[in-house]
């Protein structure tokens, strides 16, 4: 019988050999990739345990479908069922730009605490990357996923309330701001909510065996929130991860630039330079853990270096459930063509199989989508850059993979 997945005492899954899994397909692309998606999981669960355990995936109301047929965007139901179920996996949700609504995908992870988002970016043999030595590139970045820009607290222009903060500003401050044409943003960012972050990102790296995790900020300039995540990071680093960390001016003086072994250097870029960084140097870089705007930026730069946003998977962690979503959005212009790249959705979907410790179905996906992009029978993103290549639709991308993977 299928049954929801549960948590231990001491925090850990207790997944049965069926579990219910929630599933929104999303707006957009989000209903092509998933339905490329949905039998890849499936079949790699059923190769894996030899059809001892199986996956009822349940369909969850959200976004634009939700909205013709229920009148709500995001139903508290859909929000309760994924607390219940403790796991789901999602498409990508439209946003509005400069009006409308707010995120549904942000509201999502607000509303159930998702706290950290997860985005690892390895290279796949044989993907085009417009880096020099893409095989160098191996990161993972940890994503404040709560606060920062994205709290939604803002006011528009010419509003009472921003005029009021306006007001405010300049009696604190004595600074002038055009009082009707200026809107409000507040970027909060605070200690717990930037310690849990940094510590989950420290912890992978001690667990993984990662040789460095570094903090990308801006506190040169923000310095009451990004130089506080900085900061706040740190004494992290340094109190509760003494016996692995190492601070990069220590690393100089005392070990000449070489870390001793298992040791997890912790380093700071402010966020301008790491960009550069991580293209010139990618093998410096490993873990980053980053407030909320700069982990998305930096998100889609790292998608690129890989092969691009259709190879970018995602995964919402918080302490009582999950959600994986590919890092790119509803590629509207794409919608209903069966043409993009599901291997963001199936990657994530391997996540989320490794976060169920079901390892050798994630392992059996990873593998059969490496040999599917070998074999060069590939979706118009990859197949436009590597010489040769065959263009297949999204579905066919996915059908293909499960071949691969069935014995
Ligand atoms: N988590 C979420 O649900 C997210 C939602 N969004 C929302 O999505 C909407 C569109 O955002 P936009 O800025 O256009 O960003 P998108 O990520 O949707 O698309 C940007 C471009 O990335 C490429 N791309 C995206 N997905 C794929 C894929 N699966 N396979 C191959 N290529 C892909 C396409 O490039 P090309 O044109 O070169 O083919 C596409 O035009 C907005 O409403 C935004 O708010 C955005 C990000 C995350
Ligand atoms: O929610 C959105 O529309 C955009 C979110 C986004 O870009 C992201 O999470 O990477
Ligand atoms: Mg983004």
């Amino acid at each position: 019988m299928p049954d929801s997945i549960a948590l231990n005492p001491d925090g850990t899954l207790h997944v049965p050999d069926h579990p219910i899994i929630g599933c929104i397909p999303g707006d957009g692309t989000g209903p092509d990739i998933w339905n490329a998606t949905r039998p890849v999981l499936e079949t790699a669960v059923d190769t894996a345990y030899n059809g001892n355990r199986q996956i009822t995936f349940e369909e969850l109301p959200a976004g634009e479908i939700s909205f013709k047929q229920t009148g709500e965007w995001l139903p508290l139901s859909t929000l309760d069922r994924i607390r219940a179920l403790r796991v789901a996996i999602k498409g990508p949700m439209t946003t509005p730009v400069g009006k409308g609504m707010r995120s549904l995908n942000v509201a999502i992870r607000q509303e159930l605490d998702l706290f950290a988002c997860i985005r690892p970016a390895r290279y796949i043999r044989g993907v085009p990357s417009p880096c020099s030595r893409p095989a160098a590139i191996d990161m993972v970045i940890f994503r404040e996923n709560t606060e920062d820009l994205y709290a939604g607290i803002e006011w528009p222009s010419g509003s009472d309330e921003a005029k009021e903060i306006i007001d405010l500003i300049r009696k604190k401050t004595g600074k002038s701001l055009a009082p009707d044409t200026t809107g409000i943003g507040i970027k909060p960012i605070s200690r717990e909510n930037t310690q849990r972050l940094v510590r989950k990102a420290i912890q992978f790296a001690v667990d993984h065996q990662r040789k460095s995790v570094t903090l990308m900020h801006k506190g040169n300039i923000m310095k009451f929130t990004e130089g506080a995540f900085l900061n706040w990071g740190l004494e992290v680093g340094t109190t509760e991860f003494a016996d692995h960390v190492i601070l990069e001016d220590r690393l100089w003086k005392e070990f000449n630039g070489k870390p001793p072994k298992g040791s997890i250097v912790l380093k700071d870029r402010i966020a301008d330079n790491m960009f550069q960084q991580v293209l010139l140097r990618p093998e410096d870089y490993d873990v980053i853990a980053a407030p909320n705007l700069n982990g998305d930026y930096i998100s889609d730069l790292l998608a690129a270096m890989v092969g691009g946003l259709g190879l970018a998977p995602g995964a919402n962690i918080g302490t009582d459930c999950a959600v994986f979503e590919a890092t790119h959005g509803t590629a509207p212009k794409y919608a209903g063509k069966d043409k993009v790249n599901p291997g963001s959705l199936i990657l994530s979907g391997a996540m989320m199989l490794d976060h169920m410790e079901w390892h050798e179905a994630a392992e059996l996906v990873r593998d059969a989508l490496q040999q599917a992009i070998a074999a060069k029978q590939v979706t118009y993103d990859l197949a436009r850059k590597i010489p040769g290549a065959t263009e297949v639709s999204c579905s066919e991308f996915g059908r293909q993979i499960c071949r691969l993977m069935t014995p």
